[in-house]
């Protein structure tokens, strides 16, 4: 799993090689903890360089490990084994070094990545800490308040930025491992002392204390009853309060909590959960690795409500040309005005230009004759949509994918009305749409496998998490929805506040309260859905007996708002006032 090669005579080259992404599962620690030997061990090399197969570093610790008897070499004296040296060690990072993987190129005296290679500690968004000396190491390399700033969210940089904050010596654009093959040369026979970045001294502000109460405050507040940020946090306090070793030793206790930990299954099962739904299929037998999606360069959102800006804006961040129709005039001048506002400051927080100039705006449902993909976004209403698809289906160039953002219609019944209904599929987004990653490619009998591929490798370009589900009232997501929302309502009819309610979630971790998050979608989507269910009726508003519905306790509390039009943050007025 790690192969071993001496390369311009005397640079020891050691080349993981586990694919898909070079983790560092049992064998592969072992093949390293082998070659590395081999390479101290061999007069002829006078420097090593290790580098991973496939233009990809390391994608950290084997995930599929834990939870398992682990076996084989442990990585953090694997790690200390490299630092100690007394042959210079070189990281050639390509692609990603992750978790473990980053650690691994932390425990090498340099490291020389390629410009478009991304680093990161993200053990954090498993639930973990970085326990192969991420924690000790990374503080003492680029000081306490950018390595908390790393450990604690996982996120990802560029190589760039890597450089600027001291994480590599150098970025190429060239062959990355024959870049580190010469620096290698280049730095054979010198002192390793300044090189292993575990005798460093970290570099500590005046007031740690004052720093940390700050910093942990804040992560507190962030991470909303994660237990794992608050972890790293104790760890790099250790890194900065202790001495390396002892501060290692805090490291592994943390770690120890951390490892068996819900919270650290859950978001590992997540991991997995995201990728597994990419390998989706179809009652017909058709498959993700069998169903060719097409490109798509122009979209067009049909409806610019709540969901149908949302939709625009997430599309052209990706890069699309989007064309956004909306026939009412009020609405469209509202959108064109929250939509540029959306996109300037998206672009702010992630510090590139809006990409305003990707959007044309039209009253004319005519405008989208030459678009590739289409979202239907109009009110939840069938009348309407039918008559939207029937539209689209004679104005649409040939081969145009109609998808509809329904979150609960029949998607069949909508494909019944236009002239290829293999071409229509829903893409039901969450929103706010430009956020949230989840994303239900609800296919129907008559989707074709291709419509299917195409509205999955959309989301995907686009960031979110696609499922493909199959056409049903509400699909999954709403599915499940409905009964959180149904025992919501509940607590309010036996004594709680939409106030309580909702603080007890967001304490829990979710982002947004039920009743916030309700306000925010819109309140008037669900009372129509469930007037459609027949669950609504005049004059069964209040009173005990209003409070069973088909067979089933049902509260109205909801319908009472809708019925005094106050459909949340768009109206002004939902569960509270804005
Ligand atoms: C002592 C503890 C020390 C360290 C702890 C750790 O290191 S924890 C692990 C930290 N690593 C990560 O968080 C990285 C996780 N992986 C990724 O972010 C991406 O997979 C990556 C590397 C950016 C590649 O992305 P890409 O989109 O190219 O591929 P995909 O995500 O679909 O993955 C491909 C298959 O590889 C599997 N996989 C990825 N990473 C790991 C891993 N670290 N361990 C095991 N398996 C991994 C992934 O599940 C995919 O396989 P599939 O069969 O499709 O599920």
């Amino acid at each position: 799993m790690a192969q071993f090669a001496r390369v311009s005579r005397s640079v020891g080259l050691i080349t993981l090689q586990n694919p898909p992404v070079n983790a560092l599962s049992a064998l592969a620690r072992q093949g390293i903890v082998d070659a590395v030997k081999r390479a101290l061990s061999d007069p002829k090399v006078k420097s090593v360089v290790i580098c991973g197969q496939n233009g990809i570093f390391c994608g950290g610790a084997d995930i599929k490990e834990f939870g398992t008897n682990i076996t084989g070499p442990p990585l953090v004296p694997m790690i200390h084994a490299i630092e100690a040296s007394n042959k210079p060690v070189v990281a050639a990072i390509e692609g990603s070094a992750f978790g473990g993987g980053l650690e691994l190129a932390l425990g090498c005296h340099y490291r020389v990545a390629h410009s478009k290679a991304k680093l990161g500690l993200t053990e954090v968004t498993l639930g973990l800490l970085p326990a192969a000396g991420g924690t000790q190491r990374l503080p003492r390399l680029i000081g306490v308040p950018a390595a908390l700033n790393l450990i604690t969210t996982g996120r990802h940089v560029t190589a760039a930025e890597a450089l600027q904050l001291g994480i590599v010596d150098q970025v190429t654009d060239h062959n990355t491992v024959d870049e580190a093959v010469k620096f290698a040369l280049s730095v054979a026979g010198k002192s390793l002392d300044a090189r292993r970045i575990s005798t460093y001294p970290c570099p500590c502000p005046s007031d740690v204390d004052a720093l940390f109460e700050e910093v942990m405050q804040k992560v507190r507040q962030s991470a909303r009853g994660a237990i794992a940020p608050i972890a790293c946090v104790q760890a790099v306090r250790a890194a900065a309060t202790l001495p390396y070793s002892q501060g290692m030793e805090r490291e592994q206790e943390l770690m120890a909590t951390l490892f068996t930990s819900g919270q650290a299954r859950a978001l590992q099962y997540c991991f997995f959960a995201q990728r597994a739904v990419g390998r989706w299929s179809m009652p017909s037998g058709a498959r993700w690795d069998t169903s060719k999606p097409r490109s798509i360069h122009k979209a067009a959102v049909i409806g610019l409500g709540t969901m149908g800006r949302g939709i625009a804006v997430a599309l052209a961040q990706t890069g699309l040309s989007v064309v956004a129709v909306e026939t009412q005039e009020k609405q469209f001048m509202e959108a064109k005005k929250m939509v540029s506002g959306m996109m300037e400051r998206g672009a702010k927080r992630h510090g590139t230009a809006p990409p305003l100039d990707k959007i044309t705006y039209s009253q004319n449902i005519q405008a989208v004759a030459d678009v590739d993909l289409v979202i239907e976004a109009v009110f939840e209403d069938m009348a309407l949509k039918e008559k939207v698809f029937q539209q689209l289906s004679t104005i649409c160039k040939q081969g145009t994918f109609l998808c509809t953002n329904t979150s609960a219609l029949d998607v069949d019944h909508l494909a019944s009305q236009t002239r290829n209904p293999e071409l229509v599929v829903g893409m039901h987004f969450f929103a706010p749409a430009h956020v949230m990653k989840l994303l239900e490619v609800v296919y129907g009998p008559r989707s074709s496998p291709q419509a299917v591929a195409t509205a999955m490798q959309l989301g995907k370009k686009m960031g979110k998490v696609s499922v493909a589900v199959g056409n049903c009232r509400g699909f999954v997501g709403n599915r499940m929805l409905k009964p959180y929302l149904e025992q919501a309502l509940f607590l309010l009819e036996e004594g709680a506040t939409p106030e309580l309610v909702d603080g007890a979630l967001e304490e829990f971790g979710f982002a947004l309260g039920v009743f916030k998050m309700s306000d925010l979608s819109g309140l008037d989507v669900g009372w129509k859905v469930r007037k459609g269910d027949g669950l609504v009726e005049p004059g069964l508003a209040s009173g005990p007996s209003a409070r069973i519905r088909q067979g089933r306790r049902y509260s109205p509390l909801g319908d009472l708002l809708c019925e005094q039009g106050r459909f949340g943050q768009k109206t002004g007025q939902g569960w509270y006032r804005y």
